[in-house]
């Protein structure tokens, strides 16, 4: 297979600056069979790599008009265009939604495993509203880069709203007593996928979700359902956006309460934990709480591989291509651990090019009932960080069975338009996610889109012109008059207009920078499920249970759904030859590979 690796340690040195200062010394067990909590210690050597609280890397130098930490300008030394002008002028026009061949699972099960790779935290400290405060040279820097609303906006003018909140993020050298230099944020995920969204990606998070008991995860039980345990709304204001609030969930990830679909992937995950946990008990009554929780974890976590590298990948990166660049899964050959690999996440994936799936999840969710009628909708923007509609009458189970009906947002330059005009995130007003895109790769120093195609190997464009086979020549007209020259142009714009590539979500550019990091950080997993002689690889058998196991299991054990359908991401008419029975669907999730008389994990 080709190789679509775009770092071997060969970035800029600034990458580097972390590992030699700043990591802390720790000492690993090499022949632990479980995964740390944050992470470190998958690399032996290179304890830290791919650990929860360490910096994103750059593919390539930062672009900072300081070389540090200031918004970069325009070749000609002009202000960048504003992110609100570029989505009126490319991209509102045509955010009418068009529905996909898939359903809005996909885009969920793509923001579900974002929060299991990657958490930059804007720095929402300081004044509740940036906005409201005068420019007098004191403003905060995480006020500094306010986004300035035109005034003959279409949408905001009707308010006489002018500007809109952003906050600067939080980065290595501002919060967490490491001098890097250009500045970078950390990212306080791990970025294996090792479900640290759920589990907690430190162990005092960790172990705060633990009942300690036979396994489980803490529940809190609503209405006569199992959801996650509730929070202190003052811990982490990810509940604070109203003042109308009831319902606030605790979870291993800060944003488990952002949407509704996300709450319940966050909840079924929770209870399918808790439902393994149970079977295993049954297997192996002696089993201790310690062990229980670590297997049922350790399968969850390789459900979850199992799904990024055969289900959602092939969608968003093209099947074919999958297969090409070694993303695909093959029972016969297994993964093989690379241990030079950095497991690391870029900036270039998470403040863009893996921001260019917003295009596809949808504006509304539906609710659907026992009989597969369509009962009612509620309206994502309308239900941000407020988890309350969940937690009524069967509206989880009505959602749940929705979502597999109701069809994606096909992919298109735009966002949905309540997601470009209403939304609010903890911060006061409404929000447009694309102006926030384009100025969180800013904020984190990306560089531009034709450096970063560049990068991925495509020519190098000289002019506006030169980009005519990658984009529209009406999008490329409106690109020349918005930006000083075609270097400038912000790696999230040019990627969105790029046209998606065959049989994928997403175009080239973004295709290629995707790739790169979750090559990485598979091979550089000395955990992934599939990998040989570890201390903790899977036996055959369990392999062979693992891979029967799919999201159904998941929804079937985590929800009070009777059906699901054969294929979780295809929109699916609810006709009895696509749908399967739950009852029967939860008989084949065998875990009898998993029952020892033996113990492996006694020390010995
Ligand atoms: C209902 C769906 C979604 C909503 C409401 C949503 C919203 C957001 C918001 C508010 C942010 C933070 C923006 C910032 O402060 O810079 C964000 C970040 C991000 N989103 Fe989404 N998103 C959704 C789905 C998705 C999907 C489907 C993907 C990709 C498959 C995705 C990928 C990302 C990435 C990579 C980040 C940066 C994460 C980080 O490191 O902090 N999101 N999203
Ligand atoms: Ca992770």
């Amino acid at each position: 297979s080709l190789n679509p690796v775009l770092y071997y340690g060969n970035g800029p040195p600034s990458n580097d600056i972390y590992y030699l200062n700043c990591a802390p010394q720790v000492i690993c067990n090499p022949n632990e069979v479980y995964r740390t909590v944050n992470g470190s210690c998958n690399n032996l050597e290179h304890t830290a790599w791919g650990a929860s609280t360490t910096p994103f890397i750059r593919l390539l130098e930062a672009a900072y008009a300081d070389g540090a930490y200031e918004f970069r300008r325009q070749l000609d030394g002009t202000k960048l265009p504003g992110p609100r002008e570029l989505q009126l002028a490319l991209f509102l026009y045509r955010s009418r939604d068009t529905p996909d061949i898939y359903n809005i699972h996909v885009s969920q099960f793509g923001q579900w495993i974002t929060h299991d790779m990657s958490l930059l935290l804007p720095d929402i400290s300081g004044p509740k509203s940036c906005c409201d405060i005068s420019n007098d040279g004191n403003t905060p820097f995480q006020c500094q880069a306010l986004i300035s609303i035109p005034i003959d906006d279409p949408v905001y003018s009707e308010s006489s709203t002018t500007c809109m909140e952003f906050r600067r993020a939080k980065t290595a050298t501002r919060y967490f007593n490491c001098t890097i230099t250009p500045q970078i944020p950390m990212n306080l995920a791990t970025s294996f996928i090792d479900s640290s969204q759920l589990y907690g990606p430190e162990p005092d998070k960790a172990a705060e979700l633990r009942t300690f008991e036979n396994g489980r995860l803490k529940t809190e039980r609503i209405n006569e359902h199992d959801y996650c345990p509730l929070q202190n709304r003052n811990k982490w204001p990810s509940c604070d956006a109203r003042d109308i609030w009831d319902i606030c969930f605790d979870a291993g990830d800060p944003r488990m309460n952002q949407n509704t679909g996300l709450i319940i992937y966050q909840t079924s995950f929770t209870r399918f934990h808790n439902y393994l946990t149970q079977k295993l008990q049954r297997l192996n009554p002696e089993w201790e709480d310690e062990v229980l929780y670590q297997e049922a974890r350790r399968i969850v976590v390789a459900i979850n591989q199992i799904l990024v590298y055969q289900e959602y990948l092939p969608i968003i990166l093209g099947k074919k291509y999958t297969e090409r660049f070694g993303l695909s899964l093959n029972e016969f050959k297994p993964t093989q651990y690379d241990s030079s690999i950095m497991p690391q996440v870029t900036i270039e994936f998470s403040a863009g090019a893996f921001r260019v799936p917003h295009n596809t999840f949808a504006s509304k969710y539906n609710l659907v009932d026992e009989n597969y009628k369509t009962t009612s909708s509620i309206k994502l923007h309308e239900w941000i960080s407020n988890p309350d509609i969940l937690v009524e009458r069967s509206n989880f189970d009505d959602i749940l069975r929705g979502m597999a009906q109701t069809p994606g947002r096909a992919p298109s330059p735009s966002y949905n338009f309540p997601i470009s005009n209403f939304m609010r995130f903890l911060i006061p007003g409404n929000q447009d996610l694309l102006s926030w895109d384009i100025q969180r790769g800013r904020d984190c120093g990306v560089p531009s889109y034709n450096h970063i195609r560049e990068l991925c190997g495509f020519k190098r464009a000289r002019s506006f012109d030169d980009l005519a086979d990658s984009i529209y020549i009406n999008d490329l007209m409106k690109l020349k008059k918005l930006y000083a020259s075609v270097d400038d142009v912000d790696l999230i714009v040019g990627a969105l207009l790029e046209p998606p590539c065959f049989g994928a979500q997403v175009g080239p550019t973004a295709r290629c920078i995707i790739t790169d990091v979750f090559y990485r950080i598979r091979y550089a997993d000395r955990f992934f499920f599939d990998v040989e002689n570890q201390p903790g690889s899977f036996s055959n058998e369990q392999l062979k249970a693992l891979r029967n196991i799919d999201l159904g299991h998941v929804f079937c054990a985590g929800s009070e759904i009777y059906e699901v359908p054969k294929k979780i991401f295809k929109l699916s008419s609810n006709r009895r030859s696509n749908m399967r029975n739950c009852e029967e669907h939860l008989l084949k999730l065998d875990l009898s590979a998993w029952k020892t008389n033996f113990s492996y994990f006694n020390g010995n």
